[in-house]
């Protein structure tokens, strides 16, 4: 039977490779493949070279063509490199059909991911959550792991597994699914009573794309430790803290990052995480403004949100990082008047798509935290008073 530990050891050379389709721009799928770079760098390999190549679609066997192969399969050769990581989810055949060719553990944008979740799960929840996911990225891919475990030598007798040991596989890892499912209805369980017993508190979730900011921003606001890391995903677990402002108090949560193309499973495994998000009053969305693809990385989020049923939610937009955003805008010769006029532009954008609730920071200045903590307490109070009209002291 596979076992089902880290894909990627910490060591590797890797090349990535995307695939440019008649709905991207060349552009965009750089700007994709940067992001799978820092997601492989996250995971501890290190990226040497990327492959695009433009098609109508993919190819149905091998997802990029035959020329391509060979010349990625070359690069392999000549420089040693041992991971080869394509942006989009592929599925066991293709797997298998490329490894075919390249002799070279071969991933998907959906098996990173996963490999870098199950490393930050900490609790138990975060970990059955991750396993669950894993698994049901396994079911459907199990025939190709079986070749690909006979061809790098995994264990497996000379000849081929035939279809009752497939069969087999396929039952434990069917078995495992609903064990794991079962193990997270108990802990959801407990959690919604957890949830319940918070009692009358207005609740407020930070959100966002990840390595936006929000643990730094969590750390400021309630002046307590969580892990920030300018790494993808550092935060898996749900924090919940009691916070006063102005004798206020309400709850607020940092909660796990979204990334484009979420493989679907970690959504529908991480239930009881997201609902702390499904389940809060106010949403604080924090957006990284220095990130060159910030618009896209909004669109996501608030895609994301609307697959959770969590949009219809009072929402404070936070845009992070102005210190980089200016360093990345401003040249040395602007003039004070221009860079305000830049700054006046941003903020009017902003201010009329969210509606007046947009608030610009730099958590790791603390520049105008004050005022996130203004924006955050009055629409809080205001919740308050539509919620308990009659009640002056909450706690
Ligand atoms: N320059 C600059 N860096 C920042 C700012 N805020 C956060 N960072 C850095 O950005 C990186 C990511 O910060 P985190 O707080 O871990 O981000 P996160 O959104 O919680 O990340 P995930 O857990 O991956 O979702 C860290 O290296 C922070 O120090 C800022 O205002 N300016």
């Amino acid at each position: 039977m596979l076992d089902k530990k880290n894909v990627i050891e910490g060591t590797e050379t890797a090349v990535i490779v995307g695939v440019v389709t008649k709905e991207q721009t060349e552009q965009q799928v750089n700007e994709y493949l940067d992001e799978l770079a820092f997601l492989a760098e996250t995971a501890g390999a290190t990226t040497r070279k990327r492959f695009i190549q433009k098609l109508p679609h993919p190819d149905t066997r091998t997802f990029v063509g035959k020329g391509k192969l060979e010349e990625i399969n070359q690069y392999i050769i000549t420089h040693g490199i041992n991971l080869v990581i394509f942006d989009d989810e592929l599925s066991g055949a293709q797997i298998n059909n490329i490894e075919k060719v390249l002799n070279t553990k071969t991933i998907d944008r959906s098996d990173l991911i996963l490999d870098i979740f199950a490393r930050r799960a900490k609790t138990a929840e975060a970990k059955a959550q991750v396993e669950l996911a894993q698994y049901q990225y396994i079911l459907p891919r199990l025939r190709g792991m079986w070749k690909h475990l006979e061809r790098l030598g995994g264990g497996i007798g000379t000849r081929g597994p035939g279809e009752t040991e497939i069969e087999t596989d396929r039952r434990i890892v069917r078995e495992k699914i609903s064990l794991l499912r079962n193990r997270l209805k108990e802990i959801d369980k407990q959690s919604a009573t957890q949830r319940k017993n918070r009692g009358e508190f207005i609740r407020v979730a930070l959100v966002g794309y990840t390595n936006v900011g929000k643990s730094t921003l969590m750390n400021l606001l309630s002046k307590r430790e969580v892990f920030a890391e300018n790494k993808l995903f550092a935060t898996l677990d749900t924090t919940t803290s009691k916070v006063v402002f102005e004798n206020t108090p309400f709850l607020l949560s940092d909660t796990v990052g979204f990334i484009r193309k979420l493989p679907h499973h970690l959504i529908e495994s991480f239930k009881s995480t997201l609902d702390e998000v499904r389940e809060a009053d106010i949403l604080i969305h924090v957006i990284d403004i220095s990130h060159p693809q910030y618009e896209d990385q909004m669109a996501v989020v608030n895609k994301t949100l609307q697959e959770l049923k969590a949009f219809d939610k009072p929402v404070i937009t936070v845009f992070n990082k102005m210190d980089l955003y200016e360093q990345h805008t401003f040249d040395e010769w602007l003039g004070a008047d221009t860079k305000k006029e830049i700054l006046q532009d941003l903020y009017d954008r902003w201010n009329h798509e969210t509606g007046g609730n947009a608030v610009f920071v730099a958590a790791t200045e603390r520049r105008n935290v004050e005022g996130l903590r203004a924006t955050i307490l009055n629409k809080v109070k205001e919740l308050y008073q539509v919620r308990y009209p009659y009640k002056t002291m909450f706690y």
